[in-house]
């Protein structure tokens, strides 16, 4: 049997409506080998006691609802989520150094806390949409830049495309985790994503996480994409 018992690197995005779906779809799925991410649509649907019934499943959880608002606001917010258990948590990069710095004290001190994670530049941008929000550097200095604020805010790393996973680990350290999502197996679709990579690609540039939904969780099969991919992982580290 394939197994990756201690870090499983791949976490499924569960972009369900409600808890019956995502509950009925994360079933033949081994928790050894994956983690799941529960973001905005399904825990305003379903709330804490989803996420608490994942983890009485043996999932751990990336709770991403990427805070972005004024440091005390945000602080109270990672509390709150780091009371539920989860493994992961993340805030948005450009709500500034304080903001962030916020954010990690108040989860100081916590027995087992959440990894605090930031939002760089959303992988569904490019650098024309980038500079019509007036940031006219292009993602991929955007991105640096950010990721660098968030390691001197002290966060335990970023939100990226794999795109950019290489040029962070150059600037700043291979330990500094870079959570991708954007990622698409060879032959399947983007949808509304602009900086997508292969499973096998992003590894290779230095992405210690891939987020993935849709190819997985839209699969006729979900169990054997996700094995599939882990195949494409193990060769990877193998070569
Ligand atoms: O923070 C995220 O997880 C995130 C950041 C980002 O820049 N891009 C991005 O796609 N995501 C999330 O990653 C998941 C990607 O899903 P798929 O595009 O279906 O693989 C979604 O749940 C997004 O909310």
């Amino acid at each position: 049997m394939l197994t990756e018992n201690t870090d499983p690197r791949i976490i499924i995005a569960l972009d369900f409506p409600d808890a019956d779906s995502a509950l009925s779809f994360v079933k033949p799925l081994d928790p050894a080998l994956c983690r799941l991410k529960v973001g905005f649509e399904l825990f305003v649907a379903a709330g804490p006691a989803l996420v608490e019934a994942l983890q009485a499943r043996g999932f751990q959880v990336f709770l991403d609802l990427k805070f972005h608002d004024i440091p005390n606001t945000v602080a109270s917010a990672c509390r709150a989520a780091a009371a539920l258990g989860v493994w992961m948590i993340n805030v948005h990069a450009g709500g500034g150094q304080r903001m962030m710095e916020a954010a990690r004290e108040a989860l100081e001190g916590g027995v087992d806390r959440p990894l605090l994670i930031a939002v760089t530049v959303l992988t569904s941008m490019d650098d024309a949409e980038l500079g019509a929000c007036g940031i006219g550097r292009g993602v991929d200095a955007q991105a640096r830049f950010l990721a660098r604020l968030t390691q001197e805010s002290g966060l335990d790393g970023v939100v990226c495309s794999a795109r950019e996973a290489a040029a962070l680990r150059e600037d700043l350290g291979a330990a500094f985790l870079k959570v991708t999502p954007g990622i698409r197996p060879r032959g399947s679709e983007a949808g509304d994503q602009k900086r997508i990579v292969t499973p096998a690609d992003a590894l290779r540039d230095g992405a210690t996480h891939l987020v993935i939904g849709r190819p997985i969780t839209r699969a006729q099969d979900p169990a054997t994409v996700l094995a599939d991919i882990h195949g494409e992982l193990a060769a990877v580290m193998e070569a």
